[in-house]
C-alpha cells in the first residue's frame, strides 16, 4: 500500500513538472506577444498565476513523495530483511557448508539494502519516471515545432544521440559491475576472516596469535580497499560520461535552434527547449544509471536473490505425515551414505542396525569414522543413497520434518545457546513454557542447584557469549541444553559427546539421569570416552572403515576383547597408566632417631 502510494504520488510529481515549466514558456510568449508554443495567445497573468498554483501543489506533492517513499522503502527493507532470515534457516546443511555465518550477516544486514533498492526501482520505474518521461518528450516536440522548417534529419539526430549515449553508459556499466564483483568477493573474504578473530577472542590472546591476526586483518583489509578504489574509480568515470549527456544534448539542440531562430520564432519556445530537455534526458539518464547502479549492485543482490530462490536440500516427502512415534525403535537397513553433492567418499557402505528401544546404544570409532554421519541421517538432515532409515517402524520419510525434529531430539556437541537470559534459551524450544517446567527440567539433570550459587532466580542468569562470572561453565550450558532438550519429551534423543566438560560429579549425576531416562526414551549417543560409555551405555555399536564391526553390551565386548571398543578401553588404560612413570622414592626420614628438628629430604637434584 505504501509502495502503490508512492509510486502514485512521484508519477504525478513527474508528469506535473514537464507541464509546470511548459506553463512558464506559455508565459514568456504571451509577454511577448505572441502565441505559445501550442499556438494560442494566452492571459499572462492567468498562466502566472496558474504557475506558482502548480509550483506550489508540485513542491507539497515532492515532500509527500520523499516521506511515503522513505516509509515505503523502511517496510520493504525490513520485510525482506524478514524473509532473508526465515528463508536463510530453512535451507540445508550444503547452504550452510558454502555461505559462511559472517557472509549470511553482512548479506541479511547491508546487501538487503542494495536489492531492496533495485527491486523497487524496477517497479516503480515505468510508473514514475515514465509519465515525466513521455510529458516532457511531448512539449519538447511542440516547442521545436516553433521553429520554422526544422528539417526531419534532425529528429533523427536527437533520436541518434538518445540510444547512443545511454547505450555507452551501459557498456561501461559492465566494466563498473566486474569492478564491484571483485570488492564483493573481498569483502567476503574479509568478513569470514573478521569471524576468525571475533570467534574467541581469548583463545587468540593465549595462543599469542594477535601479531599474526592482525596482520590477516590488515592484508583483508588492503585487499578490500584496492578492490573498492579500483571500482569507485570506474564507477565516477562512468558517472561523468553520464552526467554530460544532458549537457550534449542541450548543446546540440540550441545550436541548431540558434541558427533556425527567427522573428516568428516566440523566446518561449527556446526557452521552452531549455527547460525541456533536461526533463527528457533525465530519465533517460536515470535509466543509465539504474542499470549502472545494477551492475554494481548485482554482486550484493545475488546472494540475496540466492537466498530467496534456494530450495532446502531435504524437504517433506509428497507422503509425508504427522506421525506419532510410538514404537521407539530406530533402524539402519543396508545404508549406503556420502555426502552430497560428491556423494563420495562413502561414509557409511551398507550398514545395518537396529537401535534397542528405551535402551542407551553407543556408537564409537575413531575420529572421522561416521558416528555423527549416523546421528544426521537419523534426524534427516541428508537422505541415505541407498538402503533405510527406520523411526518406530517408518521410513523416516514419512514423518514431516517437523513431527521427525520434534520427537527425535538432537543435543549437539556444542549446543546453541542464545544470547539472553537462561529462560529465553528454553523458549527457543517451547515458546510457552512456564517457570515451574524449566526449574523441573534443571532440577531433573541436577544442575539446579549450581545455578542457585550463581544467581537467586538461575532462570534470569544472563547466558553470554563464553563462560564467565555470573554466567554458565561450559559444563553446566552442556547439562542445561541436556535439561532444555528434555523439555520437548523426546521418544528418541540423539546425544553427540554427552560427557564433554561436564566435572566427575556430575558425570555420575548425568549417567544416572540417562539411565533413569532411558526407561521411556531411546537413547542413541556417540561418544569417545570409554569408560563413561562402560558406565552408561546397554550396548556398544563399533563403526570402522564405513562398517559396524562389533555390537553388544560394554561388559560382552571388554570379556570378548580384541574388538575395537576392548582396543579403545585398553589404549585408553595405557593412556592413563602410572605405571610407566619413573617416580624416585625418597627415604623417609627416621622420626624416632633423628634430632627434635628433622630435616627433609631435599627435592630432586635440589640443593638444601
Ligand atoms: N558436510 C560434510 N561434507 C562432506 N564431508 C563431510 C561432511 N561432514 C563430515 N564429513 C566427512 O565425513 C566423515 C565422517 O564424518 P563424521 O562427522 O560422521 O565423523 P565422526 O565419526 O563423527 O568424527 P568425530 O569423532 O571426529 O566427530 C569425515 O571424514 C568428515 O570429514
Amino acid at each position: 500500500m505504501p509502495f502503490l502510494l508512492s509510486v502514485g504520488i512521484g508519477a504525478l510529481v513527474n508528469g506535473l513538472t514537464p507541464y509546470t515549466q511548459q506553463v512558464l514558456v506559455s508565459l514568456t510568449s504571451a509577454l511577448e506577444g505572441k502565441p505559445g508554443p501550442g499556438g494560442n495567445i494566452v492571459d499572462p497573468r492567468m498562466m502566472a498565476l496558474l504557475y506558482a498554483v502548480l509550483a506550489v501543489v508540485v513542491i507539497l506533492l515532492s515532500m509527500a513523495s520523499k516521506l511515503i517513499t522513505t516509509w515505503s522503502n523502511e517496510r520493504m527493507l525490513v520485510t525482506l530483511r524478514g524473509l532473508l532470515h526465515d528463508r536463510m534457516l530453512l535451507l540445508g546443511p550444503i547452504f550452510h557448508g558454502k555461505v559462511t555465518g559472517p557472509q549470511l550477516v553482512q548479506i541479511i544486514n547491508n546487501f538487503s539494502a542494495g536489492a531492496q533498492f533495485t527491486l523497487r526501482e524496477i517497479l516503480a520505474y515505468p510508473l514514475t519516471r515514465g509519465v515525466g518521461l513521455v510529458t516532457a518528450g511531448v512539449f519538447l516536440a511542440d516547442n521545436l515545432a516553433a521553429f520554422a522548417g526544422i528539417p526531419p534529419f534532425m529528429r533523427w539526430v536527437l533520436l541518434a544521440l538518445v540510444v547512443i549515449i545511454p547505450l555507452i553508459g551501459w557498456k561501461l556499466s559492465g566494466v563498473v559491475g566486474r569492478a564491484f564483483e571483485q570488492v564483493r568477493a573481498e569483502e567476503a573474504a574479509f568478513a569470514d576472516e573478521l569471524g576468525n578473530s571475533t570467534a574467541q577472542p581469548l583463545e587468540v590472546q593465549l595462543m599469542r596469535a594477535h601479531a599474526q591476526r592482525s596482520r590477516s586483518i590488515a592484508e583483508r583489509l588492503t585487499s578490500v580497499m584496492r578492490a573498492k578504489l579500483r571500482a569507485t574509480l570506474r564507477r565516477e568515470a562512468a558517472q561523468q560520461f553520464q552526467g554530460s549527456m544532458s549537457t550534449i544534448l542541450t548543446t546540440v539542440i540550441l545550436i541548431y535552434a540558434a541558427f533556425s531562430f527567427d522573428a516568428s520564432t516566440p523566446v518561449g519556445a527556446l526557452l521552452g527547449l531549455i527547460l525541456m530537455v533536461p526533463l527528457v534526458v533525465g530519465p533517460i539518464q536515470e535509466l543509465v544509471t539504474f542499470f549502472t547502479g545494477l551492475s554494481v549492485n548485482w554482486p550484493m543482490i545475488r546472494p540475496v536473490g540466492e537466498i530467496i530462490d534456494a530450495k532446502p536440500e531435504i524437504e517433506d516427502a509428497a507422503a509425508a505425515r504427522d506421525i506419532a512415534i510410538t514404537q521407539r525403535s530406530a533402524e539402519l537397513k543396508n545404508v549406503i551414505f556420502g555426502y552430497p553433492p560428491a556423494k563420495t567418499p562413502i561414509i557409511l557402505n551398507g550398514v545395518s542396525h537396529k537401535f534397542r528401544a528405551d535402551a542407551i546404544t553407543a556408537i564409537v570409532g575413531g575420529s572421522g569414522s561416521g558416528k555423527s554421519s549416523i546421528m544426521r541421517l537419523l534426524v534427516r538432515l541428508y537422505d541415505p543413497q541407498n538402503g533405510d532409515v527406520m523411526l518406530g517402524g517408518q521410513p523416516v520419510a514419512a514423518y514431516t520434518l517437523e513431527s521427525l525434529r520434534r520427537q527425535v531430539v538432537t543435543l549437539s556437541q556444542f549446543p546453541l545457546m542464545l544470547l539472553g537470559s537462561l529462560r529465553k534459551n528454553f523458549e527457543l524450544v517451547k515458546a510457552d513454557i512456564t517457570d515451574d517446567e524449566i526449574t523441573a527440567a534443571l532440577r531433573r539433570v541436577g544442575v539446579w542447584d549450581a545455578l542457585v550459587k550463581i544467581q537467586g532466580n538461575p532462570l534470569e542468569i544472563p547466558v553470554t557469549q563464553a563462560a564467565g562470572t555470573g554466567t554458565l561453565s561450559g559444563g553446566q550450558r552442556r547439562l542445561v541444553a541436556l535439561a532444555r532438550a528434555l523439555v520437548l519429551n523426546p521418544a528418541i534423543l540423539l546425544l553427540d559427546e554427552p560427557s564433554t566438560g561436564v566435572d566427575v560429579e556430575s558425570t555420575s549425576r548425568l549417567v544416572s539421569v540417562l539411565k533413569e531416562l532411558a526407561r521411556d526414551v531411546t537413547i542413541i549417543m556417540v561418544e569417545h570416552d570409554v569408560d563413561f560409555v562402560t558406565a552408561v551405555a546397554d550396548e556398544v555399536v563399533c563403526i570402522e572403515n564405513g562398517g559396524f564391526v562389533a555390537t553388544g553390551s560394554p561388559q560382552a565386548l571388554l570379556a570378548q576383547g580384541g574388538n575395537l571398543f576392548a582396543r579403545f578401553v585398553d589404549a585408553r588404560r595405557r593412556a592413563t597408566s602410572t605405571e610407566h612413570l619413573d617416580i624416585e622414592r625418597v627415604p623417609l626420614p627416621d622420626i624416632a632417631k633423628s634430632s627434635p628438628t628433622p630435616k627433609l629430604a631435599p627435592p630432586m637434584g635440589g640443593k638444601m
